[in-house]
């Protein structure tokens, strides 16, 4: 009888709109990894603050409803859902209400600390051979001893414009503005924008989306032995 074996984490951290995500998404797909996507996790707080009628910027209401947010979560990068509860929040908390609000619950220490928590107990109990996590602060706290540590920028005016891409109908200057406004609020609370020691960058500024999950599985490749994920080579 095998062990079971604790999942292989690949962290990715970078600023809004650099392609965490749908990179992340893809890369684990690829390599038949879990994905988590911590940013969720906060913006789901923010969409249960919300839902309290509380002031997100105040940190004593946000611990307030910090007790009863029951949280669950989809590793799975082919059938991804976030859940409050009963209640499926995956499109909600990417409402620009919830985003607007998001960095405010995010700055509160306890919250980071029970998210940080949370995060590496969902990855140890991912049965699956590694698992992709995506952030901002997932290669300085929540796993600075990951084998894998990956930075992913890009130009602000890029990504700027990528996120505007996805939001037809909304002004390209209002959603550059709110993009570089979360940016600076959360870069006051974790670095996202440098690279600590032994994290490496993906700058897909000229990269398109399939050379930049290309250039990520590239460094996986070269951090971890061969056998590991299922790397299906496209
Ligand atoms: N290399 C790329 N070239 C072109 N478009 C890209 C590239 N990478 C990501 N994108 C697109 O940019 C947009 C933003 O990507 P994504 O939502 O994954 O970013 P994010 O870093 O997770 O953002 P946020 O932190 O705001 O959630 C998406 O439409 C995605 O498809
Ligand atoms: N590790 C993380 C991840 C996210 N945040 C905060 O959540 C917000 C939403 O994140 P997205 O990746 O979904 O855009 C983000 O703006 C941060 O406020 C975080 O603090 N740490």
């Amino acid at each position: 009888m095998t062990e079971p074996t604790t999942p292989v984490l690949v962290a990715v951290d970078g600023p809004a709109g650099s392609g965490k995500s749908s990179v992340s998404k893809q890369v684990a797909r690829r390599l038949g990894f879990g994905y988590l996507d911590t940013g969720a996790a906060y913006r789901a707080l923010a969409w249960h603050v919300l839902a309290h009628d509380a002031d997100t910027s105040d940190a004593a209401s946000v611990l307030d409803v910090l007790g009863d947010f029951d949280f669950s979560i989809s590793l799975d990068p082919d059938q991804y859902w976030v859940r409050v509860g009963d209640t499926d929040v995956t499109d909600a908390i990417r409402e620009p209400r919830v985003t607007d609000a998001v960095s405010g619950v995010a700055r509160v220490p306890a919250v980071r600390h029970a998210a940080t928590t949370l995060f590496r107990s969902l990855v140890a109990a991912a049965d699956r051979p590694g698992v992709v996590v995506e952030g901002r602060d997932i290669t300085t706290v929540v796993a600075p001893d990951a084998p894998v540590r990956v930075l992913l920028t890009a130009a602000p005016d890029i990504r700027a414009a990528r996120r505007s891409a996805e939001l037809s109908g909304h002004d390209a200057g209002a959603v550059a503005d709110a993009l570089h406004r979360r940016d600076a609020a959360d870069s006051s609370v974790v670095d996202f924008l440098t690279a600590a020691p032994g994290v490496q960058v993906v700058d897909s500024s000229d990269l398109d989306f399939t050379q930049t999950v290309d250039a990520v599985l590239d460094v996986i490749a070269a951090a971890l032995p061969p056998q590991t994920g299922s790397h299906d080579g496209r």
